[in-house]
């Protein structure tokens, strides 16, 4: 079994690069279908496991997609098929944003059901909310959610119940090419989608707003391939801004942007740590003692709820008690269990988990539950007395490119392994000492 082996104790110095944002690219691509004419160049592409399959997803689409050197070439001008089943949608529910640009430039999607996963049921009511204002005529059944239209999606005003990230990208693809114009109300403000807006209007498209409240959509006839550079991963960047945090290191985060980063840095910023906006990117200096805070996920701008596992491995430093509620996904205190195995003080009160740090957490054997969780075990390693050996890495290989060699290149003592017996004696954990080593 792949495992992660961390022992606690170095602290953190130099600087990383971050990558191209998986939850950037993933829209990006899927939206490479709505050109029929040309070949689009996607640039900074993160070589993650998400990447490989909606690559998958696209060539079974009967789209040329060639991946090398961190760029992709797609060239969707063939005639396309319009079935993704569910051996992608099941590997990555984002796998679903292929159903907006098929509808609307075929006129028929059929995609497998999502279906629920770890940390939540993520249901897709706000996504064909809006296709069927479009005109669409959506089934379930068989497993398969399938939407049609006899000619072109017609343009509408369609509000949004929540700001779904998912449905605000899978409707401005369908939009692209629709009849007329689009208004969609109450829409995510991530980042993401103002890459793809870009990458949409680089293809010809016509989208406003992106990054506000309302985006206005007017449908082209035509789109065609472009070359589009991905935004730096926000998220990755957050996890190693912890990572130099909890080890009261002095790390340059390159590639980070700050202003994508504002709710993250806040609250590290409440917490004692240093934060500085340099020329590449952002230096993260950890203090001594860490100072509780408060947390509430929410949509962009608020708390993201990717960087909540890692903030709570962070709060188990802390100097008090901390409470973060989750407010974006019903269940995703997964890791909470795992953090408890390496001496975690945390109690869960509905939607709000109760941190009390500090705690020495102690290294152990902890499974990734998603992907956040699986990268928040691995900070907690870092500071941990001992080993920690993190299991189900499939998850974490979802969402950060060479995870371990880059903290190591910061001073971890860390490893990627192939290890079958079971392990970690008391002996071996008691060999690091946190305290002695971070002297
Ligand atoms: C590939 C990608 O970009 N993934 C990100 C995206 O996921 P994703 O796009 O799936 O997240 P959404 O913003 O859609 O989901 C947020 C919440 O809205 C609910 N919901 C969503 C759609 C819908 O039709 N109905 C509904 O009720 C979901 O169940 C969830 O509770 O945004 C999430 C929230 O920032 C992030 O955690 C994910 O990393
Ligand atoms: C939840 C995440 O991704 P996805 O929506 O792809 O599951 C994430 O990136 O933390």
């Amino acid at each position: 079994m792949e495992k992660i082996i961390v022992r606690g104790g170095r602290r953190l110095e130099g600087s990383v690069k971050v990558e191209g944002a998986k939850n950037a690219v993933l829209p990006v691509i899927a939206a490479s279908i709505l050109a029929s004419k040309g070949t689009s160049t996607i640039k900074d592409v993160p070589t993650l496991a998400d990447v490989y399959t909606i690559n998958e997803v696209l060539r079974y689409l009967n789209i040329g997609v060639t991946f090398e050197n961190g760029q992709i070439e797609v060239d969707a001008s063939g005639a396309l098929k319009t079935e993704a089943p569910f051996e992608y949608v099941r590997k990555m529910r984002a796998s679903f944003l292929v159903m907006g640009p098929l509808l609307a430039r075929v006129g028929l999607a059929r995609i497998a059901l999502p279906g629920g996963c770890a940390i939540g049921s993520r249901p897709i009511d706000q996504h064909l909310k809006g296709f069927e204002a479009m005109g669409a005529q959506v089934k379930i059944g068989n497993g398969f959610i399938e939407a049609s239209i006899d000619g072109r999606l017609q343009g509408a005003k369609i509000y949004l119940d929540f700001p779904s990230v998912g449905a605000t990208e899978n409707i401005i693809m369908a939009a692209a090419l629709a009849e007329g114009t689009t208004i969609i109300e109450n829409v995510a403000k991530e980042p993401e989608i103002v890459c793809l807006a870009n990458y949409i209007n680089s293809m010809g498209g016509k989208v406003v707003g992106a990054g506000t409240g309302t985006i206005r959509i007017e449908g082209v006839e035509e789109l065609v391939g472009a070359e589009h550079a991905v935004v730096p991963d926000r998220i990755e960047a957050g996890t190693y801004m912890v990572a130099a945090a909890i080890t009261e290191g002095n790390v340059l985060v390159e590639g980070a942007i700050a202003e994508h980063l504002r709710p993250l840095i806040a609250k590290m910023e409440e917490m004692g740590v240093s934060i500085t906006d340099e020329d590449k990117g952002l230096r993260v200096i950890g203090p001594k003692e860490l100072k509780p805070v408060d947390i509430k996920t929410m949509p962009h701008p608020g708390f993201p709820t990717d960087l909540q596992s890692q903030m709570m491995a962070l709060l188990l430093r802390a100097n008090g008690s901390s409470v973060i509620t989750e407010t974006v996904f019903e269940n995703r205190f997964m890791h909470v269990e795992e953090f408890r195995r390496m001496n975690g003080d945390i109690k869960i009160e509905g939607r709000s988990a109760v941190i009390n740090g500090p705690v020495s957490l102690q290294g152990a054997e902890v499974a990734a539950t998603d992907l956040r969780a699986g990268a928040a075990l691995v900070l907690a390693g870092l500071v941990a007395d001992g080993y920690t050996r993190v299991t189900e890495l499939k998850h974490i290989d979802r969402g950060y490119v060479r995870f371990t060699e880059k903290l190591s290149a910061l001073g971890a003592d860390i490893e990627r392994v192939n290890e079958e017996a079971p392990s970690v004696s008391t002996e071996e954990t008691s060999q690091a000492s946190l305290k002695s080593n971070l002297a």
